[in-house]
């Protein structure tokens, strides 16, 4: 077994990030991104804080808006029209999950889609589905620079992805495809789960059940990656992979934390600098 090194890998693409960042600066333009949190969910404040600290390591405009709960969705849209109307922000990223009273749909919709850094907008999402991606979902993004990384060849392979969310497993499986996978995507419903599984040389698991997948579950030599955030008996933080056991059955797979988590960010940071380059273009 091989650890993936998400940790490692994402401060290896942040110094080439920093380059890109000076030589924008030079030209005027600092990358700014306006990360808007509603609501206290502790989950989402701690990767909030680690945007804003990746933003300014990077020498980005960064700035956080923390809205109360009670925020009305009207006011929220009101806000996001602000930030599309105002050049000094390049990507607007709306954390999700938002309270219950609001529409995500309708708050997603109305993110420019050129700011839109996650790549949720339904434009974002059916340029990526046509095959002509502009914004990429972070999470699936920072997941293929790890087969970059690590030389996992796709083509050919099978893939199966366990999750079917807009924001990790559907994407993940059409990048899987772009890169000639033959890709399944698995989830609550799905018969024979382990079956599956063991089936695929790569297994991408984002359902947010703490150690759902085990030895048994995995084929001889796969790839694993761990998209999963949850936490384990004693707290302590933990995938949707049982590590202690899948890791020697598999032949490359990602820990928790220190895997997907970190390359997300840096994906976000690569997608803001993206964004305000584009923008300069103009
Ligand atoms: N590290 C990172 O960068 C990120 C981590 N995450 C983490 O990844 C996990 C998934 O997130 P997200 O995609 O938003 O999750 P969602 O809750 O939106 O979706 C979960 C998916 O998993 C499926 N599922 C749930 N339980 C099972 C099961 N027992 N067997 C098979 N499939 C199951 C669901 O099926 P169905 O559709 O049938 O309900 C659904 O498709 C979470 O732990 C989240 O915290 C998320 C984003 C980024
Ligand atoms: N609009 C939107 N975009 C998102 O990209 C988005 C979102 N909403 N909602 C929630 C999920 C989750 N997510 C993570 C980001 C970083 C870590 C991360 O940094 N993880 C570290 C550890 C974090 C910790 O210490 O708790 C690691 O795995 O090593 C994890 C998860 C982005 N998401
Ligand atoms: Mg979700």
């Amino acid at each position: 077994m091989k650890l993936i090194d998400g940790k490692a890998l994402a401060e290896t693409l942040q110094l080439h990030l920093k380059d890109e960042v000076e030589a924008l600066v030079k030209k005027g333009i600092v990358p700014g991104l306006v990360v808007i949190l509603v609501g206290e969910n502790p989950a989402s404040q701690v990767y909030v804080r680690n945007k804003e600290k990746t933003a300014l390591k990077l020498g980005f405009h960064s700035k956080v808006v923390r809205l109360p709960a009670d925020t009305s969705e009207a006011d929220l849209l009101t806000l996001i029209e602000e930030y599309n109307q105002d050049e000094a922000w390049h990507g607007i990223l709306v954390q999700l999950p938002l309270p219950k009273h609001i529409s995500e749909e309708k708050v997603l919709l109305a993110i420019d889609p050129n700011k839109d850094v996650d790549g949720f907008h339904p434009m974002n999402m059916g340029r990526l589905w046509a095959g002509n991606p502009v914004m990429i979902p972070s999470t699936p993004a920072g997941i293929m620079e790890m087969f970059k990384a690590y030389q996992v060849d796709l083509s050919g392979q099978r893939a199966v992805v366990v999750g079917r969310s807009n924001i990790v497993g559907k994407p993940m499986a059409q990048l899987m495809m772009m890169g000639n996978a033959t890709v399944t995507i698995a989830h609550s419903r799905t018969k024979n789960l382990s079956a599956l599984t063991k089936s695929a040389d790569i297994l991408v698991v984002a359902i947010g059940v703490a150690k759902f997948i085990t030895a048994d579950m995995v084929k001889k030599g796969a790839v694993v990656i761990d998209v999963g955030m949850n936490r384990d008996e004693s707290l302590k933080l933990c995938g949707d992979v049982d590590f202690d056991e899948v890791k020697d059955v598999a032949r490359l797979i990602t820990p928790v934390p220190g895997g997907v988590g970190p390359m997300t960010i840096t994906m976000l940071m690569e997608q803001t600098v993206r964004a305000a380059q584009l923008a300069s273009q103009k």
